[in-house]
């Protein structure tokens, strides 16, 4: 699926961002990089321009200094927005009354590529199903979205994300308004996804329940405190200096079922 970058090449390059509203620095002097195959969790406070980053990255945002590069271009030239899924909170993503089955909505995903109004060609129409599929939802097909339980609604995005075969997706607090049962078994197909090597982009507040799945952390707020591999994340010390406060980290090793 991801051939086109070496394992130890960047799919994000940030340099010496920074990025200010008006006169207020919110982004100072970042530079972050994510390589290819990585699953980093982008954590940090309130406030901390963690949406801001994203942003930029996405093109939303235009850097007051600094440079961004994708898949190895800068972010100003860079045109295969295909290799880029985002999914967003499920709350300010859609509306989840609409009367749209999930084959329906994972179907949109398409529309960049296929056009809207447009036909699906059968190749389309199995690309669709492998996605839902991937995200384990194949027995709710013909169901309405609006049905769904939230962690199933937020894998049908992730579904409309993956139809397009992205090579990284960002996803800006996923977890937010999903069950906590739900929210461990979405972790652990996210893992999966990043098996597959898709490189992961994950912005939370769910520190503890990021931490047994991502690869890396990175801690934002207005600059970047840390950025390492979860085993240093835990240590006690780095957390304090980035909140402020001792924080304790709590690790599941189990994964519960259910909920879903
Ligand atoms: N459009 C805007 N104009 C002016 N200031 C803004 C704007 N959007 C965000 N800010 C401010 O920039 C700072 C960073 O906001 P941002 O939304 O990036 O933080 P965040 O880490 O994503 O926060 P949260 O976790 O609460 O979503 C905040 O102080 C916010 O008030």
């Amino acid at each position: 699926m991801c051939s086109e970058l070496k394992n130890n090449e960047n799919v994000i390059d940030i340099q010496s961002l920074t990025f200010k509203y008006g006169t207020r620095t919110v982004l100072d002097n970042i530079n972050l990089q994510v390589k290819k195959g990585a699953f980093l969790g982008l954590v940090g406070p309130n406030g901390s321009g963690k949406s801001t980053l994203l942003k930029c990255i996405l093109g939303l945002l235009q850097p007051s200094s600094g440079n961004i590069k994708l898949f190895g271009k800068s972010s100003h030239k860079f045109k295969d927005w295909d290799k880029i899924g985002f999914v967003s909170q499920k709350a300010n993503s859609f509306n989840t009354g609409f009367p749209a089955t999930v084959y329906e909505v994972v179907s949109m995903g398409l529309f960049g590529k296929v056009g809207l109004f447009r036909f699906l060609t059968k190749q389309h129409k199995e690309k669709v199903k492998e996605a839902i599929e991937l995200v384990g939802l194949s027995e709710y097909m013909k169901q309405n979205i609006g049905e769904l339980s939230g962690g199933q609604q937020q894998r049908v995005f992730i579904a409309r994300a993956l139809v397009s075969d992205p090579e990284l997706i960002i996803l800006d607090e996923p977890t937010v308004g999903v069950d906590i049962h739900s929210v461990n078994n979405f972790y652990a197909m996210l893992s999966q996804l990043n098996q597959m090597g898709i490189t992961l982009l994950l912005v939370t507040h769910d520190v503890s329940g990021m931490t047994n799945h991502v690869n890396a952390v990175a801690c934002l707020n207005r600059h970047l405190h840390f950025h390492g591999n979860t085993k240093d994340f835990q240590e006690n010390h780095k957390l304090s200096a980035f909140h402020g406060q001792e924080v304790h980290l709590l690790v599941h090793n189990h994964s519960t079922r259910g909920g879903e």
